[in-house]
C-alpha cells in the first residue's frame, strides 16, 4: 500500500497536496488540467521534488525523504528516457548499475528484459537507430529490469501515434500484471485511463484527490473534471 499522509510536495514554490492511499497492485491514472500538479505529484513520490510536510509511506516505511534511487520506484518520462550514445543493452543495464559493470546474471536479466519487450536482436543498436515505439520499448525494458514495485509514468507515450500508444499501453498492462507492480500514470487522454486504469486520481489546482473508480468518475465527472474534459 502506498500512503500519502497529508503530503505537501514543493515544486519551486508551487505546492501539491495529497492525502490518500493507493492499494498495492492498483492501476491508477493521474489526470487533470495543465499546470494542476500531476508531474509534481509523480516527482514527489519518485524523490525528485522535496516533501515539505506529511509522509509518503510504502508498506509501512516512510520513503518521503529517501534518495530517488533508494525508493521502490521506477519512472518513465515523456522524453529523455534513453541516452543517445549508449546501446539498447547499455541503456537497459543502467537500470541495474549506473556504472554498467554487470555480472553474468545481471547481463542475463538485461537480455531477458529486452526480449520481453520485443527487442531481441537489437541489443547493440543506439536509440537513433530505433523507431519511436522501439525506443519506448527499450525504456520500458529498463523499468522492467529494475524490478521495482512502484511504476510511475509521466505521459511516456504522448509523442507516439494513437495505434502505437495503444500498443505500448497494452505492453505496460501486461508487464504490470506479470510483475504485480502498482502503477501511477499521468495522462491527458481519458481514453488512456479507461484503457488501463481501474482508478483515477484527479489533480486540480494543487490538490490530488483520492482515487475514484475510473468508469464511475469519467461517466459522471465532477465540475472540475467536466471543465477539463470539455
Ligand atoms: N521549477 C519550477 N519552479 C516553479 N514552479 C514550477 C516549476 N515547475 C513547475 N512549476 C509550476 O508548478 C505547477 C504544477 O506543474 P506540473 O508540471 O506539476 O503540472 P502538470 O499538471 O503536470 O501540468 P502539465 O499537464 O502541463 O504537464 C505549474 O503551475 C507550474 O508552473
Amino acid at each position: 500500500m502506498l500512503k500519502l499522509e497529508a503530503v505537501v510536495i514543493d515544486n519551486g514554490g508551487f505546492d501539491l497536496k495529497a492525502d490518500f492511499d493507493v492499494p498495492t497492485g492498483a492501476k491508477v491514472a493521474v489526470i487533470g488540467p495543465s499546470g494542476a500538479g500531476k508531474s509534481t505529484l509523480i516527482g514527489g513520490i519518485a524523490g525528485f521534488l522535496p516533501v515539505r510536510a506529511g509522509r509518503i509511506v510504502w508498506h509501512g516505511q516512510d520513503i518521503g525523504h529517501a534518495d530517488p534511487g533508494k525508493r521502490p520506484v521506477a519512472m518513465l518520462f515523456q522524453d529523455g528516457n534513453l541516452f543517445p550514445h549508449l546501446t539498447v543493452a547499455q541503456n537497459v543495464g543502467l537500470g541495474l548499475h549506473p556504472d554498467l559493470r554487470l555480472n553474468q546474471a545481471e547481463r542475463d536479466r538485461v537480455a531477458s528484459a529486452i526480449a520481453r519487450v520485443g527487442l531481441a536482436g537489437m541489443e547493440t543498436r543506439k536509440p537513433a537507430a530505433l523507431s519511436g515505439g522501439q525506443q519506448s520499448r527499450a525504456a520500458l525494458a529498463r523499468v522492467l529490469v529494475q524490478g521495482r514495485p512502484l511504476l510511475l509514468l509521466d505521459e511516456p507515450f504522448a509523442a507516439l501515434g494513437p495505434a502505437l500508444k495503444v500498443e505500448m499501453l497494452g505492453l505496460v498492462e501486461d508487464l504490470v500484471r506479470e510483475t504485480g507492480a502498482t502503477l501511477l500514470m499521468v495522462s491527458h487522454d481519458p481514453g488512456d485511463a479507461r484503457r488501463i486504469a481501474d482508478q483515477v486520481v484527479l489533480v486540480t489546482e494543487g490538490v490530488a484527490c483520492p482515487p475514484r473508480d475510473t468508469a464511475a468518475l469519467l461517466d459522471d465527472p465532477p465540475p472540475a473534471l467536466r471543465d477539463y474534459l470539455g
